[in-house]
């Protein structure tokens, strides 16, 4: 949680979170005792000392050299999930947490290609995440969305079968996954290789967003967009090098889920200052703030929040505008995003003092 009481407007602030992959959320201690208890034996720790106690962990966590060297803990550590029950603790943990800072709607990835490729199935993952969803719904009153990410690592074959068998279930169609979005390794695997499952999705109802100009380029961004018809962008730090891009994106409303203190521990940006924050706010450009794998990162949502308004000290109408964008490029009922909207004006009007 942020420290600092200066900020407690952004505790305050209604927020929806839409870039968190749950895996991400799983925390050092609930990693080892999930290996304890499921008998999952991590690497050595005389082969790497990282896995010598959970805070030896989190000190390795500190030093990631790039996505591609994060990605090698962030498997590892997902591979003590074995059970439904173990995907419910894990979301239920983050809805928790989720919940402290303030967040009131979130729309979590998931990765089953990462755990189906170890024996776990596809509905063991869904049916804990799932619970998790139900509980935090009636607990702490957070709706939340499931977006099934491909990994692009792995061949377009292999996302086309996952894609078959999450529809097979009937989670396209009854709502328990609302869309497909594209993690993992960036360079090398532009988003127009999935291209079928992109297209596929776009005969539905489901909704379509990539990670894109995160390692890679403004291209891996254009690509997204216009070869596999997302409305999102997640990451899309790159798009301040491309000044048409960025104002196309602007002018569609395409929403941008930026994760600030992701994009400093992988090595995008030196530091949150150096992120288009300002840049975004006055191009237009609708963007989120989110917190992308957080028990990695060193950071929950609110966390990310402040770094921004350290980095910037954005206004009471940049904030708005912020919490605004995020609740109109949510992907749930018009219904709810009423909802969100006038808990979003009680919350200027509470604190109108500092605009
Ligand atoms: N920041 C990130 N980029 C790409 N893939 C991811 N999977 C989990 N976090 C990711
Ligand atoms: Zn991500």
């Amino acid at each position: 949680m942020c420290k600092s009481a200066h900020h407690q407007f952004l505790h305050d602030m209604p927020k929806c979170e839409h870039h968190l992959h749950i895996e991400g959320s799983l925390s050092p201690t609930l990693l080892s005792s999930l290996a304890a208890k499921n008998s999952i034996s991590l690497p050595d720790s005389s082969v790497d000392p990282s896995f010598a106690s959970p805070t030896a962990l989190e000190q390795r966590y500190e030093n990631f050299t790039s996505l591609d060297d994060f990605l090698h803990y962030y498997f590892i550590g997902m591979s003590v999930l074995l059970h439904a029950s173990d995907f419910e603790s894990l979301a239920y943990e983050y809805f928790t947490r989720a919940h402290a800072d303030g967040v009131h709607h979130a729309e979590i990835f998931f990765d089953p290609q990462a755990h189906t490729s170890r024996g776990v199935s596809y509905g063991v993952v869904v049916e804990g995440l799932v619970a998790a969803q139900k509980k935090a719904e009636k607990n702490f009153g957070i709706s939340s969305k499931l977006i099934l990410c491909f990994l692009r690592h792995l061949p377009a074959s292999h996302a086309g079968e996952t894609y078959t068998e999450a529809e097979a279930l009937g989670h396209f169609s009854d709502g328990t996954v609302v869309g497909i979005g594209l993690d993992s390794s960036e360079v090398g695997f532009p988003p127009e290789i999935f291209r079928e499952v992109y297209d596929a999705a776009g005969k539905t109802t489901l909704r379509r967003t990539a990670h894109a100009g995160e390692e890679g380029d403004h291209t891996y961004i254009s690509r997204a967009l216009d070869l596999c018809n997302t409305e999102r962008i997640d990451h899309g730090i790159r798009l301040v090098d491309n000044e048409e891009l960025l104002k196309r994106v602007a002018s569609e409303k395409i929403l941008v889920t930026m994760c600030p203190l992701s994009n400093v521990r992988l090595r995008c940006v030196t530091k949150v200052a150096d992120l288009p924050v300002r840049k975004f706010l006055d191009e237009g450009v609708r963007f989120s703030i989110n917190s992308d794998d957080p028990a990695y990162f060193g950071g929950y949502i609110l966390d990310n929040y402040c770094a921004v308004q350290e980095a910037f000290k954005l206004s009471l109408v940049d904030w708005r505008f912020i919490a605004v964008a995020a609740i109109e490029g949510s992907w749930c009922d018009e219904e709810r995003k009423k909802t969100l909207l006038a808990k979003v004006d009680d919350w200027a009007e509470k604190h109108k003092s500092m605009a």
